[in-house]
């Protein structure tokens, strides 16, 4: 005999399984869980001598059963006899006498009445003392979960059944047989046996009274319904308890769970009814009552359930107490893998990429590509290319992306993507070194830091002096004369002043335009501190001084203005006041706070006092202080390499010293520096901030506007600029990036990224620049779209233009000038597109074009070949097949086609789908040979159809 459980025990003892397994643990059992088997000696020795809550527990029964009994009498003995002697017999009496009761007891309220029940259901007849014993029971059915309504008629028929269960040794069947009335042999004593479940199951029928006990069963399915019609006898039996009583037909079959609904009336009905046929509801109630409670009770039940079919399996999960519910709860390997599999789903297009779970994130450079983001996730960069397609961006896989791009590529696939500035790489690499270069300046106490000189750039548009003012400005520095006069191109330089009694010293970046100054923001360094824009007083505010003062508002740099040549003739500097208000620099005698002063380059007149008001505004809009007692960093300002003494770097000093012998890295060049000039040629030993020196000793020539900072030592500073060459040349790999191109001009315009084009102009004749820039400026290119030269000159294109161009996002045009050398293949690294010409108007009108987006690649249909239709084949797995004579060129499969009808096209853009010549496929038949021709879903074709193929060709544009 298999072995008994607690839980299966306390039922048979009509108890609860705590109370079993308080009970055999008092005895010494070793017993955990109402899951946990129990020996059959122990089960025998527990049955001999049961826990006193189980007498008790059969006393109570007891009662209400006789009094059940009493009502029902018949089936009461006769269900107790049939324990005693399971016969099959037996049941099918209950059964029947049960429904006869119905009927006699309740015969009216069966139907409807319902509400009245439990109480009623025990009240019929004789009920009433059971009633009251009812509650008196131990576990009474009350208790139980099925209370509401119907559970309790059915607690009292448990506990009939129970009590005759006890009597007859096999407590369980007692209720079934009330119930089913027939369910012969008893499964046995343990639920969980298959073949119980199977039996109800198969038996159907008998189940129902099966597990009167069940309150789950009531309640969960239809079984109970069932169980309910138990008295109706689920199948052959519901029919008579339906004739028989009309409550127990309701329940049986209009309820499919009776137990289920808290309606009383239901219950009722049964219960008063069918007695037993209240069963369902009884059997949750019963469930309940007897104590068996939660456990039990869903055993029971399942069982019951089981009886509906698939009973065995349902059984064993009530066994939990839990029904299926545990299980729905967990996941099933099934759902886990389809729930990974949804993670690398398709995606967008078709195409699967890993997907990240929306907070992955991954980090990119600035300027990535698709084939850098493919390898950070592992994804196929031709898969990347079909995502962001179907997102409605066209990129290819080594195209340098924007960052809203990559957001969006990012939130379809589930990553956080993070573009990296080169600040934040910087500062990444620097922090593998243990360099912290904000720390360190937060670190920095107000005594540490010491005034240093205002850094200045000199901007301004083309001829209006800024050339001749910086060297005015150099020419006028009291110092320089007396070390005799700068000597040295060194690319900035120091002046000195005398301001309110003190000499202050004015740093100045000595390469004029805001080229050197966009060239350096386009690496991130900030160098100037205050910019002179320069305007012509006989010219006025041009193209360019817009430009500049753009650049230097958007910098946050203040500027101060030199209004230039008021040594000409009819020079009006009021007049450039007037027009910069609009610009928002407003003159300080009109009640703004930025200072003009008239100069002349020319004479050296006025400026000194151009360089108070540097002075002036330093002090008023700056804090210029740095900490001098620390390791040196700074920005390199030029650079280039000497044939007699190696690389030659100016670099600007920001903070600390910089001292000769120093480890230095700057960009990705290091070395230590061997010697330091200042711009009179002088050396010198330090250089303090925002002292501008020529440095020798770097091992190769950094780029304007690299940062450069004094390492520890040798060691550290080789790797900081191995690092960054490394860094470098993983971005160059994806460098086939355009910022620009006249090309997709229109599509950028379209999508709203340009608004402008952006051009500088170089050509080998002034003449001819000019000549260019007029006729580009005559263009009627609309409103929507702005054409701007933003820089033109004479010679070929520099390092400096194409640096303007990065950071102005512009396209370089030269005009019988060329890029060479290093230059172009910086402007091919950067993605500055370039385009060189040698005829005026060719260049004119490509511009032309490229403004009202007629560059667009064009295409043109090519015709391949004709096909007349000679015969029809009509084939149920292709369609139609159009047996066809080739009349001229060549058909081939997968063409695009045109079908004409008497000259009339019938059908466009149909595509040859498959092409036979006799039984084999064939990728082209030429002409004059016949061939089929099956055109896919297109079947609309007659003899003496004409089949023409093309294909779209791109244009070549003249
Ligand atoms: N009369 C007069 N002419 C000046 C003055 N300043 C500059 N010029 C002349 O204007 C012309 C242009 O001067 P540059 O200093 O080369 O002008 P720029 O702004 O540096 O020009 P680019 O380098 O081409 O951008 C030269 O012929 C100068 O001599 C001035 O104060 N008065």
């Amino acid at each position: 005999m298999a072995k008994v459980r607690v839980h299966e025990l306390a039922k048979e003892l009509g108890i609860e399984s705590k109370e079993l397994l308080a009970y055999l643990k008092e005895q010494g059992e070793f017993v955990k869980t109402a899951s946990s088997t129990i020996e059959a000696p122990v089960v025998r020795k527990i049955k001999e001598n049961p826990p006193a809550s189980a007498k008790k527990a059969d006393a109570a029964p007891a009662k209400p059963a006789a009094k059940t009994t009493a009502t029902p009498k018949a089936p009461a003995k006769k269900a107790a006899a049939t324990e005693a002697t399971p016969t099959p017999a037996a049941p099918a009496a209950p059964a029947k006498a049960a429904p006869a009761k119905t009927a006699e007891s309740a015969p009216t309220p069966g139907p409807g009445p319902a509400p009245a029940a439990q109480e009623t259901a025990e009240a019929p007849a004789p009920a009433k003392p059971a009633a009251s014993s009812a509650p008196a029971a131990p576990a009474g059915p009350k208790p139980g979960p099925a209370a509401p309504s119907a559970p309790k008629p059915s607690a009292e028929r448990p506990s009939a059944e129970r009590s005759s269960g006890e009597r007859g040794g096999s407590p369980r069947p007692a209720a079934p047989r009330p119930a089913g009335g027939r369910p012969g042999p008893r499964p046995g004593n343990n639920p969980f046996a298959p073949s119980q479940g199977m039996r109800s199951g198969g038996g159907g029928s008998p189940r129902p009274g099966n597990n009167p006990f069940a309150p789950s069963q009531g309640m969960p399915r239809p079984a109970s319904a069932r169980g309910a019609g138990g008295s109706a006898g689920p199948r052959p039996a519901a029919p008579r308890p339906g004739q028989a009583g009309p409550g127990g037909p309701r329940p049986g079959g209009a309820r499919p769970n009776p137990g289920m609904m808290p309606d009383r009336s239901s219950v009722r009905p049964g219960t008063s009814g069918g007695g037993r046929g209240g069963g369902p509801g009884g059997g949750r109630g019963a469930g309940g009552g007897p104590g068996g409670g939660g456990g039990r009770g869903g055993f029971a039940g399942r069982p019951g359930g089981g009886g509906r079919g698939p009973g065995g399996r349902g059984g064993t999960q009530g066994a939990f107490g839990r029904g299926g519910g545990k299980v729905r709860g967990r996941k099933s390997k099934r759902a886990k893998r389809q729930e990974f599999e949804q993670m690398q789903a398709p995606s967008v297009g078709g195409v699967t990429v890993p997907r990240g779970d929306g907070s992955t994130v991954v980090r990119v450079r600035r300027g990535a590509s698709l084939t850098d983001f493919a390898d950070r996730i592992d994804a196929n960069p031709a898969s990347l290319v079909t995502v962001l397609f179907h997102l409605g961006e066209m990129a290819t896989a080594t195209q340098s992306l924007d960052e809203d791009t990559f957001k969006l590529l990012g939130a379809e696939l589930g990553y956080d993507v993070q573009v990296v500035s080169p600040e934040d790489e910087e500062k990444e690499l620097f922090s593998s070194f243990n360099i912290d270069l904000e720390a360190e300046a937060e670190a920095e106490s107000d005594d540490d830091l010491q005034p240093r000189p205002p850094v200045v750039t000199v901007m301004g548009h083309v001829d209006h002096g800024k050339t001749r003012l910086l060297d005015a400005i150099r020419n006028a520095d009291v110092q320089a004369h007396e070390a005799g006069g700068i000597t040295q191109h060194i690319g900035a330089y120091q002046v000195h002043q005398e301001h309110e009694g003190t000499d202050r010293a004015i740093t100045f970046i000595d390469t004029p335009g805001h080229e050197a100054f966009t060239a350096m923001r386009a690496r991130g360094a900030k160098v100037t501190d205050i910019a002179i824009l320069v305007v012509a007083a006989d010219d006025g505010v041009m193209p360019q001084t817009i430009e500049a003062l753009n650049h230097a508002q958007a910098a946050d740099v203040p500027i101060v203005v030199a209004v230039n040549k008021i040594d000409v003739e009819g020079a009006n500097p009021a007049k450039i006041r007037q027009q910069l208000t609009e610009y928002n620099l407003i003159a300080e005698e009109y009640g703004g706070d930025t200072m003009f002063v008239d100069v002349s380059a020319k004479q050296g007149e006025n400026i000194d006092a151009l360089l108070e008001a540097v002075l002036l505004t330093a002090d008023a809009a700056l804090d210029l202080r740095a900490n001098p007692d620390k390791d040196a960093r700074g920005v390199a300002i030029e650079a280039n390499l000497d044939r007699g003494r190696g690389a030659v770097a100016t670099v600007l000093v920001q903070s600390g010293t910089l001292r000769v012998g120093d480890a230095i890295v700057a960009g990705t060049a290091h070395g230590r520096v061997r010697a330091m000039l200042d711009e009179h040629g002088n050396h010198l030993q330090e250089a303090l901030p925002s002292r501008p020196v020529q440095v020798t000793g770097l091992a190769s020539v950094p780029r304007a506007g690299d940062t450069f900072i004094v390492a520890p030592d040798d060691r550290t500073a080789r790797q900081i600029s191995e690092k960054r060459e490394a860094a470098d040349r993983q971005a160059s790999l994806a460098k086939a990036r355009k910022r620009i191109s006249l090309e997709d001009l229109n599509e950028a315009l379209a999508a709203g990224k340009v608004e402008t084009l952006n051009l500088i102009l170089k050509g080998d004749v002034s003449g001819s620049v000019e000549a260019l820039e007029d006729a580009l400026m005559q263009i009627d290119v609309g409103d929507e779209v702005d054409l701007r030269i933003i820089d033109r000159g004479v010679g070929a294109i520099t390092m400096n233009n194409i640096n303007l161009a990065v950071a102005s996002d512009a396209v370089i045009i030269g005009f019988n000038v060329r890029a060479e050398g290093q230059n172009a293949e910086y402007a091919e690294k950067e993605g500055v597109e370039i385009r060189y010409y040698s005829v005026i108007y060719q260049a004119i009108e490509e511009i032309e074009q490229a403004l009202k987006g007629m560059l667009k690649p064009e295409f043109e249909e090519v015709e391949l070949g004709t096909a007349e239709i000679r015969e029809i084949f009509r084939s149920s797995k292709f369609g139609n097949i159009a047996g066809s004579i080739v009349r001229s060129g060549e058909i081939r499969r997968g063409a695009k086609a045109r079908i004409t009808r008497d000259g009339v096209v019938v059908a466009e853009n149909v595509e040859v789908a498959g092409l036979r010549r006799f039984k084999d496929d064939v990728t082209e038949v030429r002409e004059g040979y016949e061939c089929g021709v099956n055109l896919g879903s297109y079947n609309d074709l007659q003899i003496g159809d004409l089949i023409a193929t093309y294909e779209m060709r791109e244009k070549p544009r003249v």
